[in-house]
């Protein structure tokens, strides 16, 4: 099973909530907008994960201790478990977004997050994060390798987790 993060760093413009989300540029889920975020590396945590991964993909800096976990999702195909994603959200943070070669970032408006570009998943449950609530899900996926060309089944999910226990 492949263990990996999604980081969603947000802002306050003049009143409007605002999400840094990225056009993932290779990879899985390609072409579409997610959250910066990866696999975790040999001896990482999912916390550290989250850091490198948002400097490598965007150039923002984010201290370790100033993210909130936010989600626990855990991503199945055909039956086995295919990755545990770990979802972290941050009001603190360091520089302005910049492309890489993954990831092109853009702030949206938490009220125009563009689901129809997304994994399907996300709608069920991005808007709990965006809201501040804590959730675990899981999520069914059919129809072999790769999971973004996999047809999305079914899936069950559970608010006001506690996330206590975080390594
Ligand atoms: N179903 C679903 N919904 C939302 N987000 C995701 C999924 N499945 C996923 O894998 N993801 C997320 C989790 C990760 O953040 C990315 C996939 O990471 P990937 O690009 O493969 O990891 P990297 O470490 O950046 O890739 P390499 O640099 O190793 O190629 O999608």
């Amino acid at each position: 099973m492949i263990e990996a993060t999604l980081c969603f760093p947000r802002r306050d413009v003049d009143g409007t909530e605002e999400v840094l989300l990225i056009e993932k540029r290779r990879g899985l889920g390609e072409g579409w907008y997610n959250g910066p975020g990866g696999k975790l590396e040999a001896g990482e945590t999912p916390r550290e994960c989250a850091v490198r991964e948002t400097r490598e993909e965007v150039g923002l800096e984010i201290d370790p201790a100033d993210l909130e976990k936010a989600a626990e999702l855990d991503f199945r195909l055909d039956g086995e478990r295919h990755t545990l994603c770990h979802v972290f959200r941050t009001r603190t943070f360091a520089g302005e977004p910049r492309p890489s070669p993954e990831a092109r970032p853009e702030w949206v408006a938490v009220e125009a997050v563009p689901y129809d570009r997304m994994w399907e998943d996300d709608r069920l449950w991005l808007p709990a994060v965006l809201a501040g609530e804590t959730v675990a899900g899981e999520f069914r996926f059919v129809g072999g390798e790769p999971l973004d060309e996999a047809d999305f089944a079914d899936h069950a999910l559970e608010r006001g987790v506690s996330f206590a226990d975080e390594r």
